[in-house]
């Protein structure tokens, strides 16, 4: 079988032919060319005087896109901001010196407010043709990926609220109880201020579930949530930490404040009455306390003990309150 491959062997006379001649492009030509080069650059090219902001030169974008009239006679601001006077925002004076020298290229964004659009702005002093400095801007529609920083942030943000938020109470949950808990300890460590920590659990919570049903157990766990959320300062954080168990620290706290806060989310829970179809659910909570000692290395150790007075609390019969030390 005869296979015909393609040659790719260059004839002897066209590798010996001289290149192509380079076509002659005239100066007088490309500067005759320049006003529809600049008309057709996917950015705004303006120049504006520095002292009377009047417009000297605009290219042609502003029109190609709907955003307004023809500029001549009219000052920067007009046109581009459809203002009253020169914008607060102005960068003039970041582009001469004291001395009226050209300082060099200054880049920033914002967004127009005649077209909403966002744009990274080119700004540069340039002599023009009367020899005076004056104002080029060189502006780039920026608006998509803006937009998609914006969104990425939202995301951003949005993954980090759901990262430490308990979605069923809007409490923290565990995992912000212990990236806020290390702050509270350190900042009290500098401050040689008291941290008291309350943790507390449903009494049979099993009961409410088996008896009324899962979604019952959840309204109870809602109910609980906004309780709490209602009574601690906004320096406290109040987390749920597992299935019925709930966290607080509290900065800057003496034990007795502790017992009387313990005290006083122990009645409000037992006066919740929670509609349920043709009843009322009525949960109670075991408490326990315990304050941060100097030999507690990490929030671990506080909270450890804090729930043994919370069992110390469900041992003694339930819905009381109980503090680490006096047992
Ligand atoms: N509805 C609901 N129930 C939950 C959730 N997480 C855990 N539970 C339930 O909570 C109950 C906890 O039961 P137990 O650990 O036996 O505790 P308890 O019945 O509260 O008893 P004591 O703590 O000894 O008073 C279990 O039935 C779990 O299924 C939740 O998110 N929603």
């Amino acid at each position: 079988m005869t296979t015909h491959k393609p040659s790719h062997r260059i004839p002897a006379q066209e590798v010996d032919a001289d290149p192509p001649a380079p076509v002659a492009v005239s100066g007088i030509a490309a500067n005759a060319a320049l006003p529809t080069i600049l008309d057709n650059l996917d950015a705004l090219v303006y120049v504006a005087d520095f002292e009377t902001h009047e417009m000297l030169y605009m290219n042609a974008y502003w029109q190609n896109n709907n955003l307004g009239d023809y500029w001549a006679g009219k000052k920067c601001w007009q046109v581009l901001q459809n203002a009253d006077g020169p914008c607060s925002f102005c960068t003039n004076h970041l582009l001469i010196d004291s001395s009226g020298n050209a300082t060099g290229i200054h880049v920033w964004e914002f967004q127009n407010k005649v077209d909403k659009r966002w744009y990274q702005c080119r700004d540069q002093a340039i002599r023009w043709t009367d020899g005076r400095l004056v104002r080029l801007e060189i502006a780039t529609d920026i608006t998509e990926r803006k937009n998609m920083e914006v969104a990425l942030q939202a995301a951003q943000q949005a993954a980090e609220k759901a990262s430490l938020q308990d979605e069923l109470t809007l409490l923290n949950n565990r995992r912000a109880l212990f990236q806020f808990g290390e702050l509270i300890i350190k900042q009290a460590r500098r401050s040689q201020t008291p941290v008291a920590a309350i943790m507390f659990d449903l009494d049979h919570f099993k009961h409410i579930n088996d008896t009324y049903g899962h979604e019952a157990g959840d309204a109870v766990l809602r109910e609980v949530g906004t309780m709490l959320r209602s009574r601690v300062r906004g320096s406290d954080v109040a987390a749920r930490i597992g299935g019925e168990e709930f966290a607080l620290l509290l900065p800057d706290t003496q034990q007795n404040q502790a017992l009387e806060l313990a005290e006083l989310l122990r009645q409000a829970l037992h006066a919740l009455k929670i509609p349920h179809k043709h009843t009322e659910l009525r949960p109670t909570a075991s408490f326990g306390i315990a304050m941060l000692a100097d030999d507690d290395g990490r929030l671990e150790a506080l909270l450890s003990r804090a729930d043994e007075a919370m069992y110390l609390s469900k041992t003694k019969g339930r819905d009381n309150v109980s503090l680490y030390p006096q047992f």
